[in-house]
């Protein structure tokens, strides 16, 4: 029955979790069903006791659906209502999607020739902005704004400090691709949508990725405010069957068994240690060990401890599957974590790690860290690096 389906789906937004008996649903397909059939696996449903009227459902497409979402997402409901042009009411519900299949390349393709036509700079180095750090972006010169909503086949960024949209131009002079905002698994994507814009950044050009998030400190001479260059991580979700590479494998991409034992660039990240005393930021600059889990729960006591014990040095909810994909196309790749909170290991504290506190070091350290990103990318563009030279 529908409602028993959708007693399993997780409200995003929405004030009726049961659905009145005599409506008709419109599902993002543009398919039209009533109660009691049974509701594809994915969808956006549409409804409302005073919803808009029928005419306006029937023209609702998929990109309309994305534009309410975020609208909604912003503005609260009122820009729903906006969008809907005097409709009352509604409720919107999304599916947590872990069973789709992967999107296939002419998808991606069809992603990347969008973008190719929009602007006219060529990207050889991605960027990803993690929490808080979006601000990097409106560093770009000459900059090509796509909010994801208007790129087909993207997904839309549902967290606090991540815009989502994608930002070309040139930095330094420098043509870069950044994302303002990333997809987590926590938001219902499954790992290998929250990836997918690497490889729309593959097929446009991209050969080199930076990868930056917020993350907590687990090794215990850290400092909140310091900025570890990832060596490595650990990949918890791979450890439960999970990855971005999950299905049939495309070799247009690569190979099935991607080697992952040298995924962090050492050239990059020597080179990057031995520069940043120019900046001043030799004090604050470490390396470590990266561990991605699920959330969005933050840790406990005894995970944490966990942690610790198998040598990691900071955790965070991103960057591992971006990372996988990137090195499974071959991209060259150099991460680092924003040390945004020390992780709380004692039992008798009242303190809680808090993403308001994530994005509060975030925005203190927006200075440093867009000055380090600065340099990265001026390494990447003048060591000569030839994609494919390893
Ligand atoms: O990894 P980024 O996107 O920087 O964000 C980090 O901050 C959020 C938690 O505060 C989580 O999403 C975690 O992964
Ligand atoms: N745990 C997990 N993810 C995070 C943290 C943390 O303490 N801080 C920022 N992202």
């Amino acid at each position: 029955m529908v409602t028993q389906q959708l007693a399993r789906r997780v409200p995003l937004i929405g004030h009726e979790s049961v659905l009145p008996e005599t409506s008709n649903y419109l599902m993002s397909d543009g398919q039209h069903m009533t109660t009691g059939q049974t509701c594809p696996s994915n969808f956006v449903w549409l409804t409302g006791v005073n919803g808009p009227p029928s005419s306006l459902l029937q023209s609702v497409t998929r990109a309309h659906y994305r534009r309410m979402e975020r609208k909604q997402l912003q503005n609260g409901r009122a820009g729903l209502r906006a969008l809907a042009s005097g409709g009352g009411s509604m409720c919107l519900e999304q599916t947590v999607s872990g069973d789709e299949t992967p999107y296939p390349y002419e998808m991606i393709e069809e992603s990347a020739e969008f973008l190719l036509s929009r602007t006219k700079l060529r990207p050889k180095i991605g960027v990803i902005c993690g929490s808080g750090l979006g601000p990097l972006a409106e560093q770009l010169e000459d900059r090509d704004i796509f909010p994801y909503e208007t790129i087909p086949n993207f997904p839309v960024s549902t967290v606090a400090g991540h815009a989502g949209r994608m930002v070309i131009g040139t930095l330094d002079g420098v043509p870069v691709m950044c994302m303002q905002g990333r997809f987590h698994s926590y938001e219902g994507y499954p790992l290998w949508k929250c990836a997918m814009p690497v490889r729309v950044m593959k097929l446009m050009g991209v050969d080199q990725l930076l990868v930056t998030n917020a993350a907590g400190g687990i090794n215990r001479e850290f400092n909140i405010g310091d900025i570890m260059i990832i060596k490595d991580h650990i990949n918890m979700q791979g450890f439960a069957g999970d990855s971005p590479l999950r299905g049939r494998n495309d070799e247009r991409y690569g190979p099935r068994f991607p080697a992952m034992n040298n995924a962090y660039d050492k050239t990059l990240r020597q080179k990057t240690l031995e520069l940043v005393k120019d900046l001043g930021l030799q004090d604050v600059v470490r390396e470590g060990v990266y561990v991605m889990l699920g959330g969005p729960t933050y840790e406990t006591v005894a995970e944490l401890n966990l942690l610790r014990v198998v040598g990691v040095d900071a955790v965070g909810m991103s960057t591992v599957p971006e990372v996988v994909v990137a090195r499974h196309c071959g991209m060259r790749v150099f991460a680092f974590s924003l040390i945004t909170n020390m992780c709380i290991v004692e039992y008798d504290t009242e303190a809680k790690a808090s993403h308001t506190e994530v994005i509060e070091t975030a925005t203190m350290r927006q200075k440093d860290l867009q000055k380090l990103a600065r340099l990265i990318i001026k390494i990447m563009s003048e060591d000569g690096y030839v994609a494919g030279d390893e």
